[in-house]
């Protein structure tokens, strides 16, 4: 399976980018996105046979010198020799924007989503007649393509919460938004507004850039630099609806933050979740006043359904 995909864009200031290759047992995959993440890698890509995975990921070639990519891969063995797993195999290499680019777009293919979105690439044609809704996307650097389990495990979530919408208007928010993939299904499913953040600006600038795509105006999805703090100010009171798939850590230090987002019936639907994770953030949900309505899997990751009562 093709995941987390994210393409440098020609309008980046780099021409030339470190390709970086992680071959890894799968259960390091987290430990290593959590390395390349913190490194500064932006775009990222994982293939999963089997046991095993590759993870492809990309950074602007003045970022980094040979001697930090060569002590990169001594954190990723370590990591790998303290958790008893087989040492994965790193390789780099500089590749031009120009190759990456039309690479990138021949591995991304229309991708049908639960029962019903098609996620379809902004460089296609979409068919005129469908029963599905399109979600048309460049995702530029951002992360969201649909082809991770945590975006489709949020997207089905969001088909279930807002499939049969009543006369009300629905406010959502959407924290670490990415490519905007989440806020622009929840409009798509007929929420009226939301509210995104991502702390990178460059997420920003592609969820604001496919909202457009989408032909949805910018009154109606409006996406912000920040977090949390950013949205308790801009949504201006508490919404109905937060989606938030960012890594578990994150998710912890977020929950106590939203009681200021909340009203008695408000739900929310939290994924980028390892299963081995879901206990602690099972415990803080209900010391928070949250109630957990069900719990998806997919592969190793879980997607909490939560509501307020
Ligand atoms: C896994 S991606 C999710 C993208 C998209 N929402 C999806 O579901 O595919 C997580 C995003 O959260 C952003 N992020 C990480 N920490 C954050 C925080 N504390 N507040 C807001 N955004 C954050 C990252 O920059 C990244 O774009």
């Amino acid at each position: 399976m093709l995941a987390y995909c994210l393409a440098p864009k020609v309008t980046d200031m780099a021409h030339s980018w470190w390709e970086i290759r992680v071959v890894c047992d799968l259960n390091l995959e987290e430990t290593v996105f959590w390395r390349l993440e913190n490194f500064g890698f932006r775009g990222t890509a994982s293939q999963t046979k089997h046991q095993s995975c590759l993870i492809c990921a990309y950074l602007p070639e003045e970022q980094a010198h040979l001697l930090d990519l060569a002590a990169l891969s001594i954190l990723l063995r370590q990591d790998a020799l303290c958790m008893e797993m087989s040492i994965p195999i790193v390789q780099w290499d500089l590749i031009d924007e120009e190759d990456w680019s039309s690479s990138w777009k021949q591995h991304w293919e229309p991708t049908e989503i639960g029962d019903r979105f098609w996620i379809y690439p902004a460089w296609l044609t979409p068919p005129e007649n469908s029963d599905r809704l399109i979600l048309r996307l460049d995702p530029g650097v951002a992360f969201g393509t649909g082809a991770h389990a945590t975006t489709q495990l949020c997207l089905e979530s969001l088909e279930m919460r807002l499939g049969i919408l009543g006369e009300n208007p629905i406010t959502v928010v959407d924290i670490g938004c990415g490519s905007g993939i989440l806020g622009i299904g929840a409009i798509l499913l007929g929420a009226t507004q939301v509210y995104g953040v991502d702390t990178d600006p460059l997420a920003v600038r592609s969820a604001n850039e496919n909202r457009d795509l989408n032909h949805i105006s910018p009154e109606q999805m409006i996406s912000e630099v920040g977090s949390v703090e950013e949205l308790i100010k801009r949504a201006k009171g508490p919404v109905d609806g937060i989606l938030c798939n960012i890594l578990a850590e994150v998710i912890m230090d977020i929950i106590p933050q939203l009681d200021c987002l909340t009203k008695p019936n408000s739900w929310g639907v939290l994924s980028g979740i390892l299963l081995e994770q879901a206990k602690p953030i099972a415990d803080l949900l209900e010391q928070h006043g949250w109630i957990v309505a069900t719990l998806w899997k997919r592969q190793n990751w879980c997607c909490f359904n939560i509501r307020r009562s």
